[in-house]
């Protein structure tokens, strides 16, 4: 008869105790590594039975990788892995956050702060539905997303991953976790790893537990200094409803919360996560996340025994390696039979990842549906992103005064000129983790740029002049009835965003102010978090609009900008005057913003 633990009718505890009593140490510690896919060998999956691979931003089977050809990729590690010993399937994630943003055409949706800005929690539910088709599609079972990060200071290169610096606007947002799992029954067991639907639904992680938005002037991987009750009531309070809702992973965060790293925290990782909040999926690294716990880091990760110690002790389950698999195998092995590391922390480890992968469906179905390959980038899947930029925009300002308000714009007018560096460039208006690990300029991927967009909405008798940086003859002699200079960030990820001089770049406030000078302006700004917009150049524009990070289908703008939908977003972050004002958060006493948290114009009066 098959073994236990192959049998789907058997209660999955039962699969799990079967499965565990069956491994070897040497297995049991090869299913805690998550190695990327540039080393995820035959070896590495069937000889030495690698528990999960993932691909780094931008890591693809190759240039504009088609969705068969992802699937195709995961498909033939997922047949090696199979043919292991015990033929255990491996689980494939990849970083999905707003929509499958490594895949060439697939739909890219607003970054999170974006969705903050829309408050509409319905909508972060239905776009994790349709990541999680898109994702499945490629074959891939598990997304690490949501980032349930409360950013409290824009110096921080990932602000944009963070829906807001209200815990509790972040916290109603993990919605995205039922949208990417599917809904667990009410009689679901708390904390207990849920997944609807094998064919459609993927495993989602709440990260960067705990405390990555409350860092020390907003440094990337630094300190949060707080007291216990304000890394509760702030940067916690996502985790209850992510965990009530069977999320199941959490990634620890790179950064310290009072000097003490997050990936090694016992207190933290396991007598509150594990504990006090009853968590049942298991815990995974950051990237080489505990090769950082030993200083200096050259060799890298320089007792690396040392560091995979201090981290499996505290609590974590899988290690994102990525690449030194076997090093990792040979020095837990060994501190396993050297009693540094009990086998029972082992077992609690291994058993949390073999009941996400029962309760993930993959031992019965574990390779791809083809029949998804077609939701990639699917029509609905792009109207629903739309429909997202649209819900996700916040006007500041619509005329020099309230009873001329100069939104929406005639789409009769004669000539328009459409100026700025992000105007007409689908890179910069996706973002980082877009294609590439840090995003790019330029034409990525598919999609709709500012641009096109307001070509495609006007009538045939008006004349859309483009010019990135217009010069003084046009802008003197254009007779232009209005112009939209679009300006804002280039794309970064992680530290490459981490800045102190949070100015328009380009120059864009001399733009600006070269345009509104002579032409009625409205002004986008495209960014991952408020940018400094000095007073005398917000005097001089006619109108204002945050479209943060919007992704691929720009078409969202102009279906505000024209009228056919009002602006129903409202700032998810403050708006500072000036970074001398940072850290500035609602709730400050003395608190002075440019523009407050919940501040959005309408232009039609309700
Ligand atoms: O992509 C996997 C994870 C992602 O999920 C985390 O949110 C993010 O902190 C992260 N940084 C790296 C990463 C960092 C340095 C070099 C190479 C990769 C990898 N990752």
């Amino acid at each position: 008869a098959a073994p236990l633990y192959r049998d789907a009718s058997a209660p999955v505890e039962a699969r799990v105790r079967d499965l565990l009593g069956r491994m070897t140490l040497r297995e049991k510690a090869a299913q805690m590594a998550q190695i990327e896919r540039t080393v995820a060998s035959p070896r590495a999956l069937t000889e030495l039975g690698a528990g999960s691979v993932l691909n780094a931003g931008g890591s693809a089977p190759r240039d504009r990788a088609s969705p068969a050809d992802w699937a195709a990729m995961v498909d033939g590690m997922q047949r090696h892995a199979l043919a292991s010993r015990l033929g255990v399937p491996i689980l494939y994630g990849t970083d999905a956050v707003h929509g499958h943003n490594n895949v060439y055409g697939a739909t890219v949706f607003p970054h999170n702060v974006g969705i903050g800005a829309t408050r509409d929690t319905e909508l972060a539910r239905r776009i994790g539905e349709a990541t999680a088709l898109e994702v499945r599609a490629t074959g891939i079972h598990w997304t690490f997303a949501p980032c349930v990060a409360v950013c409290r200071d824009p110096r921080w290169g990932r602000c944009y991953e963070s829906y807001s610096e209200d815990p509790e606007i972040v916290r109603s947002m993990t919605t995205i976790v039922s949208g990417l799992q599917g809904q667990p029954p009410a009689d679901h067991p708390h904390g207990y790893p849920f997944l609807a639907s094998v064919r459609e639904n993927v495993l989602a992680c709440a990260k960067h537990f705990v405390g990555d938005g409350g860092t020390d002037k907003g440094v990337n991987e630094g300190n949060a200094i707080c007291s216990y009750e304000d890394l509760e009531a702030i940067h916690m309070t996502p985790y209850p409803d992510c965990i009530a809702q069977g999320v199941a992973t959490v990634m620890a965060s790179y950064s310290k919360w009072n000097g003490e790293p997050l990936h090694s925290s016992r207190y933290l990782l396991t007598d509150v996560l594990k504990g006090k909040l009853g968590f049942k999926g298991f815990v995974i690294s950051d990237w080489e996340g505990i090769d950082r716990l030993c200083e200096p880091q050259q060799p890298r990760g320089s007792d690396y025994r040392y560091c995979i110690a201090q981290s499996v002790n505290a609590g974590m389950d899988m290690i994102m390696i990525p690449h030194r698999f076997e090093k990792f195998l040979e020095d837990i092995v060994f501190l396993v039979e050297t009693g540094e590391i009990p086998m029972s922390r082992i077992d609690d480890a291994v058993e949390r990842i073999l009941r996400v992968k029962f309760i993930s469906g993959v031992f019965e179905h574990p390779f791809s549906d083809q029949s998804l390959l077609d939701t990639v980038g699917c029509k609905e899947h792009r109207l629903l992103a739309r429909e997202a930029v649209c819900k996700s925009l916040v006007l500041l300002k619509n005329g020099k005064d309230q009873k001329a308000p100069f939104l929406p714009l005639a789409k009769n007018a004669k000539r328009i000129l459409v100026a700025g560096t992000h105007a007409d460039d689908i890179g910069y208006q996706c973002g980082g983790w877009t294609i590439a690990w840090h995003g790019d300029s330029g034409k990525i991927t598919l999609g709709t740029s500012i641009l096109e967009a307001v070509q495609e909405s006007m009538g045939v008798q008006t004349e859309v002049v483009y010019e990135k940086c217009p010069t003084e003859a046009t802008i003197e002699n254009g007779d232009f009835s209005y112009a939209v200079v679009v300006v804002g960030e280039v794309p970064y990820a992680e530290w490459t965003g981490d800045r102190t001089d949070l100015g328009i770049p380009f120059n864009g406030s001399e733009l600006i102010t070269r345009v509104a000078s002579k032409i009625p302006t409205l002004v986008i700004v495209i960014s991952g978090r408020p940018l400094v917009i000095e007073s005398q150049v917000l005097e001089k524009i006619e109108a204002l609009v945050a479209a943060w990070l919007p992704g691929s289908e720009c078409t969202g703008i102009t279906d505000c900008l024209f009228g056919d939908h009002d602006f129903i977003g409202t700032l998810p972050v403050t708006w500072y005057r000036s970074v001398d004002q940072l850290p500035i958060n609602a709730g400050d006493a003395n608190y002075d913003p440019l523009f407050p948290v919940g501040y959005g114009l309408k232009m039609f009066q309700s």
